[in-house]
Formats: structure tokens, sequence, C-alpha cells
């Protein structure tokens, strides 16, 4: 059916990932994405020499190893499930128009915006997936509509960190995996790191992660003290936001702690953070600290409550800007 020209549209965006588990995949994808003067905020002069001569040769490899490690038959996890989440919020959503796009790598937001257009989309809701705003990942996506959004009344959703129905997702999610394997002893959130001084210049995002922790542990009925939230992912040298995800699971494992459970709710979709570095790298490690397990809980994903949520906060009257 072609929708008419008064459909609604909605744009789903996550950050990106390689086109293939590969060093030169990998590179040209690190390139797009670390060049953005919002991602890392140094001196052009100073950080692209340092990035295409030193960082992208050494890192991409070692990273295309990673990604290798959790590639799905299908692709990249974060394009198969970013995909699978767009078809599933889609039919929940009967006459609007439902696309995805990456704001680094394929499907390009500009492709996207260009096929809306074409299709004759007048108005365009986007919603990145980042439930927690930040100047180092929502802005860019702002930036990319302002670049490329032209015929189109375009809107935004700046973040989602405390919605009703995000929340209870991510509680049902924790409540199934304790049903299925038992609870932990310890429950520990971990969200995506960003460096201190972006925190310190005024982004929000560290203060949306603790008000997301604080929601969800009154969703499963726990006091404050009995989640724990911890940041992951850190890159390079400079000071980052603690505690750090690896010294906190040490701590734990240090007092006698024998089983964690870990949810990632930054994270709308799994990708090589949580399946890799969590589930796999810092399971690894809690092991060898001596715990006994880590358990993981996987994203939302394309699950039904996900899909449920998002589809509600595209229709919402209020939070589009
Ligand atoms: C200065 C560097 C980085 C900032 C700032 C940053 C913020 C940030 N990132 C996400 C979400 C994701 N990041 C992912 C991968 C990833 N992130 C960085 C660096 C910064 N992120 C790098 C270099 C990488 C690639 C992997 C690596 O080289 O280690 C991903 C996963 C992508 C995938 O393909 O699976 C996500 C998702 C958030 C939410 C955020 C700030 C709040
Ligand atoms: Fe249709
Ligand atoms: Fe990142």
């Amino acid at each position: 059916m072609r929708e008419s020209n008064d459909t609604p549209a909605l744009l789903l965006v996550n950050l990106g990932t390689p086109a293939a588990p590969t060093a030169a995949a990998v590179s040209a994808y690190l390139d797009e994405f670390l060049s953005d003067p919002r991602v890392v905020q140094l001196p052009r002069w100073l950080w692209l020499p340092l990035l295409r001569k030193l960082i992208l040769p050494r890192r991409s490899p070692v990273v295309a190893k990673k990604y290798a490690e959790v590639w799905l038959p299908g692709g990249s996890p974060l394009a198969v499930h970013t995909e699978a989440l767009a078809a599933a919020v889609r039919a929940r959503m009967p006459g609007w128009r439902v696309a995805h796009a990456m704001r680094y790598g394929a499907p390009s937001l500009a492709g996207a915006l260009q096929r809306l257009r074409a299709d004759g989309a007048r108005e365009v809701r986007v919603l990145p997936l980042y439930p927690q705003y930040s100047t180092t990942t929502t802005e860019p996506v702002a930036d990319a509509l302002a670049a490329h959004g032209a015929g189109l009344q375009v809107s935004l959703l700046r973040d989602y960190h405390r919605d009703a129905g995000w929340v209870a997702a991510v509680a049902d999610s924790i409540r199934a995996h304790w049903a299925a394997h038992g609870r932990g002893e310890r429950l520990l959130l971990s969200f995506h790191g960003l460096p201190q001084r972006v925190v310190d210049a005024g982004d929000p995002y560290a203060r949306q992660c603790e008000a997301s922790a604080a929601a969800i542990a009154e969703a499963l009925g726990l006091a404050p003290g009995e989640i724990q939230l911890a940041y992951q992912s850190r890159f390079g040298k400079g000071k980052w936001l603690q505690p750090d995800v690896v010294a906190v699971l040490r701590q734990l494992a240090g007092a006698g702690v024998r089983t964690v459970d870990v949810a990632c709710p930054g994270f709308a979709v799994d990708c090589l953070e949580t399946l890799e570095e969590i589930a796999m790298q810092a399971a690894a490690l809690f092991r060898d600290a001596g715990g006994e397990a880590l358990r993981y809980i996987p994203c939302l994903n394309a699950g039904a409550a996900h899909a449920d949520a998002l589809a509600a906060l595209a229709q919402a009257h209020e939070g589009w800007r």
C-alpha cells in the first residue's frame, strides 16, 4: 500500500557498525565515527593524523577479531538487532512508515531521509536509540538532520531515560532473567562510559544514567543500594566516568560475591560492547578474580515490550522537538 503524503514517518537511528568483521571494514567505520568532532573533541590538526596513522592501523585488526567472535549469519549484531527492532515497531504502527538508519556507516541517515522524501513523507520523527542523551551520540544525529533533512518537517526525541514503558521493559527483562536463572547476589547496571571532561563540560548523560538506574531499581522494588551502576568501554588515555565496570567486578569478586547479574540498559540492542566486552571479557575477568559466574542479561533487542515502548514513544504528543 502506498501511504498518503500526510502519513508521518518514524526513523530509528543507531550508532553504526562495521560492514564486515575485517580490519579494513572496521577501520573505515571507526574512521567515520571517531573523526566526528562531537565524539572526539581534540583539535583536528592533532587528532586526525593520530587517528589515521597510529590508532586505526593498530586498533582495527584487534577490534576486527572481537567482532568476528560475535558476528551473526545476518551480519553485525547491532545491525541485525536494529533491523529486527525496526520491523517489530513497524508491525505496531499501522499507517506509519517506519525506517531505520545508522549515524555512521550503512544504512546511512542521509539515504534514509532521501528515501522518505522520495516516498512523499513530510513529517519525520527521528528516534535515536540512545535512552540517555549525550552530546557525543544524540547531538551528532541532530547534526546529520540539519545537514540532510531539507524539505522534511523533522523532529527529534532527545532521550527517554525515565520513560515508563522503557523502564518497565528493562525491569521485566531483569525479572525474566531471574525467573529463568535464579537471582544473582548482586545486580549491576553497566552503561557506556564517557570522558570525564565531556561530563565536566555539562553533558547530562551521567545524571540520566543515574536516574535510569534509580527508576529501574524502583520498578523492581529494590532499594537504591541494591543496584549498582558502572561504566564500560573506556577508550584512550584520559579519565572516564567512574566507577569502571572492571574495577567494580574485581572489587565484588574480592569481597566474596560469587554471582552477579549484569544488564546494559543504555544499549537498545546487543552489540560488540555488550556481547564481547561484558558477556565474554568481563565474565572471564570476574571468574579469574575469584567469582563464580557473571550472568549477562541481554538487551531489549526486538522484544515485544521494547517495540511496544518505542511505538508508544513515537506516537506520544510530548518530547518531540
Ligand atoms: C571517544 C570515544 C567514544 C565515545 C565518547 C563514545 C560514546 C558512546 N558510545 C556509545 C555506544 C556505542 N559505542 C560503540 C562502540 C565504540 N565506541 C567507541 C568510542 C566512543 N564511544 C569505539 C572506539 C567503539 C568501537 C569499538 C572499539 O573500537 O572498541 C558501540 C558498539 C558498536 C558495534 O558495532 O557493536 C555502541 C552501541 C554510547 C551510548 C556513547 C555515549 C554515551
Ligand atoms: Fe503501505
Ligand atoms: Fe562508544
